[in-house]
């Protein structure tokens, strides 16, 4: 083992929770996020997730300013109410949480779904490895398993290389520093275009490293989703 191995550089991350959402494609009468799956609220298993993990500081969960769903009194689990309009703008306000808890510019945050309750710790681990010695970061992402069409008027229009497509997946892992300002320069535009953090990067000119994810780390969307998260959670524990 080299020196360097045995005293690694500590990493400091932070993860940033966006669980600020309606859940509108999902059909539930209240917020996704919040309804029970395999035993308890599906926020629950994602930050039960993080916690599991012990390079991770601390949590911030940025919920809506008037959700009453949760109350945390947690030294290392922080309930932002500062949930914004868009995915973006809930990650921005929740920046500015972790800065006020003192996180730094060079402190990596791993941004994720509050909806992606599948995520495991060695998951989370894997990214932290792949990412603590990249300039940059980067974001678990999945290759595509399906042949992919384009579509004109319900008929395909073409057949698509898919050989260089990767589904963005999360956690997304960013110093601080450059994921703040890579948002701040979209917020005039209400973050147009910005749908996970790593297209914020791209717009300012970094190239994202893309570590294999798990077809497992969906983002429960839709209603028939919750069946299989419910099967897969129970079949973990
Ligand atoms: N204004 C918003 C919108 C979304 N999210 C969060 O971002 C994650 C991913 O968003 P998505 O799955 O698209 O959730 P919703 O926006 O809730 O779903 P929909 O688009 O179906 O309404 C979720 O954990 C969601 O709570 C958020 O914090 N603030
Ligand atoms: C951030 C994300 O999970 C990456 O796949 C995803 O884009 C969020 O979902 P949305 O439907 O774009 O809000």
């Amino acid at each position: 083992m080299s020196a360097f191995e045995n005293n690694p550089i500590p990493v400091r991350c932070h993860a940033l929770l966006p669980c600020a959402g309606t859940g509108s494609r999902a059909g539930t009468a209240g917020p996704k996020q919040y309804q029970t799956v395999a035993g308890m609220p599906m926020v629950l298993h994602t930050l039960a997730a993080f916690s599991a993990v012990p390079r991770v500081k601390q949590t911030v969960l940025v919920v809506a300013p008037d959700d009453r769903f949760l109350s945390v009194d947690q030294p290392d689990l922080l309930l932002a109410r500062c949930g914004g309009a868009t995915r973006a703008h809930s990650v921005f306000n929740g920046l500015d949480a972790l800065r006020a808890r003192g996180a730094a510019d060079d402190d990596w945050v791993l941004v994720h779904d509050a909806a992606r309750c599948l995520i495991t710790p060695q998951q989370i681990e894997a990214l932290i490895d792949a990412c603590r010695n990249d300039p940059v970061g980067g974001l678990l992402a999945l290759k595509l398993p399906d042949t992919l069409k384009t579509e004109r008027e319900g008929r395909v229009a073409a057949t698509v290389d898919r050989s260089d497509k990767w589904l963005a997946q999360t956690p997304q892992m960013f110093r601080l520093g450059m994921l703040q300002s890579a948002l701040a320069a979209q917020a005039d535009s209400g973050f147009a275009g910005v749908t996970d953090e790593a297209s914020a990067m791209e717009i300012v000119g970094h190239r994202p490293l893309l570590v294999p994810g798990s077809a497992q780390n969906f983002k429960v969307t839709y209603p028939e989703d919750f069946a299989l998260a419910e099967a897969i959670l129970s079949s973990r524990t």
